[in-house]
């Protein structure tokens, strides 16, 4: 991990990104050439393998995707809206680095700690993304849950992304259609979404919408792959929403919240039984907190407007107040439970 600075420095594929020159140049280019290709059919838009990814958004799952791309010898650049956050992000991946070379490297502290330098060379940082995607080939964007936020994004990005750029959306529940509507790439726009700790967690849905091209969704599923994931392919819905996965995931959370809160069991309880009972790894409750309640809030809100008269699918009074009380659980240092 590198500097600190408003375009991305010192990765090794773009070190001419220094020049201000050099990259205002890159930029007309990429400008023009996106103007071109705009004019030609979609299918004349073909991508190259996804070498210099952007990920947008450093904060748990920005973080993990940027390590394991770096890990697996992409170029990255994480970007943030600020450096102090850009730092914990670094330390973040740092730390979960050295779990894994703890067991990667057991017996050879020397090769683990040169394989977290190299890690570390592969990503650079920035707080301005438009002024560092000119030679990206994919921006994957892990931002805040929130459609208004994404699309901004995305809309101002597209202005200045070469043609070839990949845009991807990380969200958990937001269709990717309405995400994409703010841009002019919706044959090259899908989703990829990984699941939390991305380190660990193997599964990652590939999600293509009515518009996204084959060469597109070739791409991304080639990415997963190249990153060491299992990938599976969420084609079917026209608007590009991520498979039922996170339903299923959430379901059983979001159930507790409804018993807990109807007397019916302590959360602790509750999180001892779906343990030692059915096996989960983590009790509903811990999960929910590693998730964080803000992302939990916005899922559970986006399915109660959908769904109003599922009585499964009601606003949960205990989430809603921790979320204002500004308790998202394990990244703010409390939630259901307290972490510091
Ligand atoms: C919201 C959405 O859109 C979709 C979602 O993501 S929903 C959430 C999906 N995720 C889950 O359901 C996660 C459920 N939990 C688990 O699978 C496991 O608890 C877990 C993999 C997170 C941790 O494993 P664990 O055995 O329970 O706990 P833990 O002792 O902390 O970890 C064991 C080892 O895993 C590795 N590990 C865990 N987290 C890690 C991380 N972030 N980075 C690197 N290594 C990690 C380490 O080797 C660790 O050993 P050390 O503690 O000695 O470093
Ligand atoms: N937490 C989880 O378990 C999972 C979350 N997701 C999805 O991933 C996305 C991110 O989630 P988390 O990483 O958990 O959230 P987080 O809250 O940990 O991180 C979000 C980061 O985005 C940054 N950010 C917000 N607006 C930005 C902008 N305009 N430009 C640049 N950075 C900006 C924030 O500063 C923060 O660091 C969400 O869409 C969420 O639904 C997907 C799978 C699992």
């Amino acid at each position: 991990m590198v500097s600190e600075c408003q375009s991305a420095c010192t990765f090794s594929h773009s070190q001419l990104l220094h020049s201000g020159a050099v990259l205002s140049a890159l930029q007309t280019m990429a400008f023009f050439t996106h103007q071109v290709i705009r004019g030609l059919s979609s299918s004349a838009v073909r991508n190259a393998a996804i070498k210099h990814v952007t990920i947008i958004g450093g904060g748990q799952m920005g973080a993990g995707i940027a390590q394991v791309a770096a890990t697996t010898g992409h170029s990255v650049v994480l970007v943030d809206t600020n450096e102090e956050i850009l730092k914990k992000s670094a330390k973040g991946i740092e730390g979960s680095l050295k779990r894994v070379v703890k067991k990667k490297f057991a017996d050879k502290p020397d090769a683990g700690a040169e394989f977290i330098a190299k890690v570390m060379a592969n990503v650079s940082i920035s707080t301005d993304a438009a002024s560092v995607v000119g030679s990206t080939d994919l921006v994957l964007e892990a931002i805040v849950e929130n459609l208004k936020i994404k699309q901004g994004l995305f809309g101002a990005l597209d202005k200045v992304a070469p043609a070839h750029t990949i845009f991807a959306s990380n969200t958990s529940s937001l269709p990717i259609t309405d995400i994409a509507s703010s841009t002019s790439r919706l044959d090259r726009f899908g989703g990829l979404h990984f699941f939390n700790p991305v380190p660990m967690m193997k599964l990652v849905e590939v999600i293509g919408t009515s518009a996204t091209s084959q060469d597109t969704f070739d791409s991304l599923l080639a990415f997963s792959k190249a990153l060491g994931k299992t990938p599976v392919s969420c084609k079917v819905r026209s608007s590009g929403i991520p498979y039922d996965t996170i339903h299923y995931v959430h379901h059983m959370p979001f159930r507790s919240i409804r018993l807990h809160e109807r007397g019916h069991g302590s959360k602790e309880d509750i999180d001892i039984a779906m343990k030692l009972g059915a096996g989960y790894p983590m009790g509903p409750f811990e999960l929910l907190d590693y998730v964080g309640l803000d992302t939990a809030k916005f899922i559970m809100d986006g399915w109660v407007e959908k769904d109003p008269g599922n009585p499964l699918m009601q606003p949960s009074e205990m989430l809603n107040k921790l979320v204002a009380e500004g308790k998202f659980g394990k990244k703010t240092g409390e939630g259901f439970y307290k972490y510091k």
